[in-house]
């Protein structure tokens, strides 16, 4: 208010002062006006501050002029105010001084130079203080604007401490960002694995729930364990007692074992007897039935004997004069088949013979007759099992026989070979293509025939197999030459081979069993005989009588026994030697126009039925 008041005096003053003295006090007090205008200065508040309390501390003054200049310097201001007008003979004569002043110096008389200078002392003495006490503050702040330096100075200091601080807090923050992001990985591997982790709890939960039944289970079976551990101990007992049964009972089974092959042996013995009672070569004569049915006249079977037959032939009287004359021919054989005779009965006779093949023996079965009399019928048969022939039958006690000798320690192998002899030359039924065949005869009598198909086989169907692929063969060349099976031998062959190696002594035999359809038997009628038919029957004619020869030639025990006359001979000449058990079957036609052949057949059936081929011996070693 004062200053106010002090500011608006020169102005009004000016309008009423001297030229020279209003001038000083326009210099003296216009800044002063022209100070309640402006801001502040930053400096004044420390001149104030000095000058109100210049006891007090200049830290206070230097805090306060640096954290609030402006508003110091406001304060200080106003404080100065009273501090002037507490400074007594300053603003005492110039405030209301000025007025008296003023008035004293618009009063003073214009001639009272003395007052005016006593105002000019006043006021110069005022200036003088106030000099001094700027300088004084000047000498302040200069002090605190030394502290000011040193402390910016190590405000700066601090500063680039500072600095250097951040940097270092920006590299430890460069690392903690890695580490950040590490840490924000392991948190994605935390979570991952957290997962898994809850995952493979909810398996071990279901894994401890299995083992819980499990350990139920398994206490269970422990249970179970021990009552079977129980029963087990029992049993033992049981199984002791019985392992000593059944070692008495082996015992008791090999002395049977071995009694058991002593009858077997006896029995071979003894079978082997009878078969030379029945003789080593044996005749069956088997007639077939009338085609259109019905009974033939010319041949007789007497009902009560099964070895006989009759043919009869009426003679007519060539003069009419005397009475027909009635002509016998009988024979007899080892058995002799009706018509009604089924392929069963047949095979029972010889079944025996079959048997013989296993037991070490040599065995010939063939079928000898005119074409249509029977003999591939006998032989072979139909497909069907009530009406197979010989073969199968034979095949199939072969292999059961053989399966039981199996249990008494008997092993066997088998081959069989099917060739066809036509014309004196070999074909292989059991192979298509075109082969040379040669029989040849080693050093040890064995007959082998060289490229021949010897197939090994170990059970009848395969067997069965080979005779239907035999029978193909042969049709097809049927189809190429008319009537070609007729005239054609057809030798099966079925080799055996047995060993006993379970006893002390060893039983090897190699036999041969040997099933033969012949070709037909019919003579060669000369004049109707031609070309290829009169070689094929001079063919057949020649083998067949020189089977007829080989046959006495052993009978009546020759030295030398014409095999090699003929390839079938020579072929059979194992299965018709005195190691051999022979059976012929003759096949009569019961049609009356085939009398001359059947007698024919009859005559050379009955020849080697007198024969008595010496005694056989099996082939062991
Ligand atoms: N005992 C029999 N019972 C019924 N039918 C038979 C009997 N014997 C032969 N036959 C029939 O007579 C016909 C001629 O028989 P088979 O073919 O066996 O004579 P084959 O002597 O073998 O003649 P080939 O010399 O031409 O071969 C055939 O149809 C056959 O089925």
């Amino acid at each position: 208010v004062h200053r106010i008041k002090m500011s608006r005096l020169p102005v009004m003053s000016s309008k009423r002062l001297l030229p020279g003295s209003s001038a000083e006090n326009a210099q003296e007090y216009a800044p002063a006006a022209k100070k309640t205008r402006k801001e502040p200065e930053p400096l004044k508040p420390f001149a104030a501050a000095t000058v109100i309390g210049s006891k007090r501390p200049p830290a206070a003054a230097t805090r306060a002029g640096i954290s609030k200049p402006v508003r110091g310097a406001g304060a200080a201001t106003v404080a100065a105010g009273p501090s002037r007008a507490r400074g007594g003979n300053i603003t005492q004569p110039v405030g209301p001084g000025a007025k008296t002043g003023g008035a004293g110096a618009s009063k003073r008389k214009p001639w009272d130079l003395k007052g005016k200078v006593t105002d000019m002392e006043v006021r110069m003495r005022n200036y003088q203080t106030k000099v001094k006490s700027v300088n004084e503050e000047n000498e302040v702040l200069k002090g605190t604007m030394v502290q000011n330096q040193t402390r910016v100075a190590e405000m700066e200091k601090e500063l680039k401490r500072q600095r250097e601080q951040i940097g270092t807090y920006e590299k430890e923050l460069q690392v903690l960002s890695g580490i950040r992001d590490e840490l924000e990985t392991a948190l994605g591997e935390k979570t991952s694995l957290q997962k898994e982790l809850a995952n493979l709890e909810g398996k071990y939960k279901a894994m401890e729930t299995l083992v819980d039944s499990h350990v139920t289970e398994l206490a269970t079976l422990k249970m179970k364990l021990s009552v079977e551990e129980s029963t087990s101990a029992r049993l033992q007992g049981t199984v002791r007692e019985m392992e000593e049964e059944v070692c008495s009972l082996k015992q008791t089974v090999g002395e049977q074992e071995d009694e058991l092959h002593v009858r077997e042996m006896e029995r071979r013995r003894l079978h082997n007897t009878i078969q030379e009672l029945k003789g080593n070569i044996r005749v069956f004569c088997r007639v077939r039935p009338l085609v259109g049915g019905g009974v033939s006249k010319h041949i007789q079977l007497p009902a009560a004997d099964n070895k006989l037959i009759t043919l009869a032939k009426t003679e007519e009287s060539h003069t009419g004069k005397t009475m027909d004359t009635q002509r016998n021919y009988s024979f007899s054989f080892d058995r002799v088949f009706g018509p009604g005779a089924s392929q069963q009965e047949i095979f029972e006779e010889i079944s025996l013979l079959v048997q013989s093949a296993l037991d070490g023996y040599n065995v010939c079965c063939f079928a000898y007759g005119q074409t249509g009399s029977g003999k591939t019928y006998t032989m072979e048969g139909d497909e069907f099992s009530d009406t197979r022939g010989v073969i199968p039958r034979a095949v199939q006690q072969i292999f059961r026989a053989a399966e039981k000798l199996g249990a008494q320690g008997w092993e066997f192998n088998f081959t069989a070979s099917f060739v066809e002899i036509y014309n004196e030359s070999l074909k292989d039924l059991l192979h298509t293509g075109k082969r040379e065949l040669e029989i040849r005869k080693s050093t040890n009598n064995e007959v082998t025939i060289t490229n021949l198909t010897y197939e090994k086989v170990t059970n009848e169907d395969q067997v069965l197999g080979l005779i239907a692929l035999a029978n193909q063969n042969r049709s097809t060349a049927q189809t190429a030459q008319n009537d070609r099976s007729s005239r054609s031998h057809s030798v099966f062959q079925l080799d055996i081979e047995g060993v006993n190696g379970g006893r002390d002594i060893k039983c090897k035999s190699r036999t041969t069993l040997c099933l033969v359809d012949l070709a037909g038997s019919e003579r060669m009628v000369k004049s109707q005989s031609q070309g290829e038919r009169f070689k094929e029957m001079t063919a057949i004619n020649g083998s067949l009588s020189n089977l007829g020869i080989v046959i006495s030639a052993l009978a009546s025990k020759e030295n030398y026994i014409p095999y090699r006359n003929s390839k079938l001979t020579y072929l059979l000449q194992a299965c018709l030697g005195g190691n051999s058990k022979t059976l012929m079957f003759v096949n009569i036609a019961p049609e009356p126009d085939s009398f001359g052949e059947t007698l024919n057949s009859l005559r050379f059936a009955s020849k080697v039925n007198d024969c008595v081929i010496g005694t056989a011996s099996a082939n062991r070693k």
